[in-house]
């Protein structure tokens, strides 16, 4: 086991260093530094011209990328530019000669480029990678909840996590926007870690970072792959399934065990690509998983099960509801089995765990009524938490308040309006990061399919009083479902992020009230 922790010194390297780098790689096509402007030193890089000081070494990248971004770099001190075309920079006027490196696929140089800048800083890690298409947050905290339980034990610094939901690394702790960091703060967030004497960092890996190579070079300790289902599928993500199937699929180059979900579909074709990794640990609700869980239990908010792999026959307890979330820990189990976690440290923090802006249930003062706000959005989660609520409320109205983004996975209006309208008593369609598309629109998209079914249908499009209203609407005998947002703290209107209060701060709110 890696037990690394230290300094980490940033070797400063040239910008020779870096055309030799990106030759090496056969990415690069040309560039106009010569002499001494190749020996000149990389003290800075960065892909933001509001991030630049004196010595930066600017990458030019993006669909919304600008000439200006580069000319503002240049005002604040980059000194050469990387870029996958040459850039007029003749009206700045700048005393010197601005060197540009020019190279044919801008996302895998800077992937090179991160790795080199941090020294490889993530060989020092334990590095775990979880991908799927549910469930990678879940069980990225469930493993950060058993990692910690076994850190304190032996009096080392917690765990580091990037997520969808927050990033730390010892020295950064914040909201996350994206699934996986992009190359250069992934790196600078390993490095952060390992300053920090970190020795454990668990991570979701989006299918977007594997096709567009924010992860590449890395190598994982642990990379686990809980499940695939259609999603995310529309212009701006993937052209269709199987693009979105091989993205994810690409974590098997990059990883020392394999943990698999035999329960996944496409299961066969997961092992097979799992197959190139050194070593294979599966999970599942299959006698044959190496990491088997059996006699699932529901009592309350809480889940118990037993597990059995080749040595241990034990039972965990979660206490969070969504039977789904078994998988999550048995996925957690075999992630921890690989790394030689003690027994007593995965089922106490498995105990423990608790996963911000998932299966969060709240009730009112007498305790009769409960909301749960879940982060549900796309059809696998719909499928996985109505059937799942069925069984573990079996006598219940089911309310659900939710919407659909603009632009992106077009197919979830429909599949979650079939599913809610199934399933649900009464849906509340409302925004949703509707961004560049009329909010009215997608709403009116998702009642069409919701309203196929017997179940009453309203479209409040303000988030806030739609949750107001289910919750006022609901009697003891309903359960109501807030899904798609979470603890998530802001809409996306236009091409702009809007501050709100969340999900569970509007639940809270009005549960004073019944
Ligand atoms: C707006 C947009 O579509 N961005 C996508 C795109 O980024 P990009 O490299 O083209 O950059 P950009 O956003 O166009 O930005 C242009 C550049 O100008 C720079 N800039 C900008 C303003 C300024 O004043 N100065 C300046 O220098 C910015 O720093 C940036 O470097 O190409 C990247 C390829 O990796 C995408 O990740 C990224 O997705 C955005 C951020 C996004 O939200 N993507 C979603 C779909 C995503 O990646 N989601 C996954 C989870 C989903 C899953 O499970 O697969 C995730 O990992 O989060
Ligand atoms: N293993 C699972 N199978 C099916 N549904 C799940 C599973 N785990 C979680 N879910 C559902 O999906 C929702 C999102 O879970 P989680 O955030 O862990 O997944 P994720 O893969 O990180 O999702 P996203 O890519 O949207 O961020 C949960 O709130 C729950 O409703």
């Amino acid at each position: 086991m890696k037990n690394r922790g230290g300094q980490v010194s940033n070797k400063i390297q040239s910008l020779g260093e870096y055309v030799g780098l990106l030759k090496d790689n056969g990415l690069l096509v040309e560039t106009s530094a010569e002499g001494s402007e190749l020996e000149e030193l990389v003290k800075y890089i960065s892909y933001n011209s509001m991030d630049v000081k004196y010595g930066t070494l600017f990458i030019c990248k993006g669909t919304h990328f600008t000439v200006e971004y580069l000319k503002s770099a240049v005002k604040e001190g980059a000194f050469a530019y990387i870029s996958e075309q040459k850039y007029d920079l003749s009206e700045l006027k700048t005393e010197r000669h601005i060197p540009y490196i020019i190279v044919n696929d801008m996302r895998k140089a800077m992937a090179y480029i991160s790795d080199r800048y941090y020294n490889q800083v993530w060989k020092k890690l334990n590095l775990i990678g979880i991908t799927g298409t549910k469930g990678k947050s879940t069980t990225t905290y469930f493993m950060k909840a058993v990692l910690d339980d076994y850190l304190k034990d032996m009096k080392k610094p917690k765990s580091a996590v990037l997520s969808g939901i927050d990033n730390y690394d010892g020295v950064i702790n914040e909201e996350s926007h994206l699934t996986t960091p992009e190359t250069l703060d992934l790196h600078r967030h390993f490095n952060n870690a390992v300053k920090s004497d970190i020795e454990y960092l668990s991570m979701e890996v989006s299918s977007q970072a594997l096709k567009y190579h924010r992860t590449l070079g890395v190598h994982y300790t642990v990379g686990c792959f809980l499940n695939i289902g259609e999603d995310h599928i529309s212009e701006a993500e993937h052209r269709d399934f199987e693009d979105y199937f091989q993205s994810k699929l690409k974590l098997f180059d990059q990883c020392e065990t394999a943990c698999v979900n035999l329960d996944s579909d496409h299961e066969e074709r997961i092992l097979q690509e799992a197959s190139k990794c050194k070593r294979v640990v599966t999970f599942g609700l299959q006698e044959r998983a190496d990491i088997y869980g059996y006699n699932v239990a529901t009592s309350g908010n809480s889940i118990t099960f037993q597990v059995r792999s080749d040595s241990f026959d034990e039972e965990f307890r979660i206490n969070m509801p969504g039977l789904f979330n078994v998988s999550n820990a048995l996925a957690a189990i075999a992630i921890s089995y690989a790394l030689n976690i003690p027994l007593k440290n995965i089922r106490a923090g498995l105990k423990k765990a608790q996963v911000s802006g998932r299966m969060e249930v709240y009730t009112n003062r007498s305790n009769d009524l409960y909301v749960i706000v879940d982060y549900a959005h796309n059809k696998m989660s719909f499928e996985s938490l109505f059937t799942s609520m069925k069984r573990e409320f079996p006598n219940k109205k089911i309310t659900i308040v939710f919407g659909c983004p603009g632009k992106k996975a077009l197919a979830r209006r429909r599949e979650l309006g079939d599913i809610a309208g199934r399933y649900s008593d009464h849906v509340f369609i409302t925004e949703e990061d509707a961004g560049e598309e009329p909010l009215m629109k997608i709403c009116e998209e998702i009642a069409k399919h919701v309203e196929e079914h017997a179940c009453k249908c309203s479209i409040i499009p303000d988030r806030k009083e739609a949750i107001r209203q289910a919750i006022a609407d609901a009697d003891r005998d309903t359960v109501v479902l807030v899904t798609g947002k979470g603890r998530e703290t802001r809409q996306k209107r236009g091409t702009r992020y809007i501050d709100t209060p969340s999900d569970v701060e509007y639940v809270q709110e009005f549960l004073k009230d019944k």
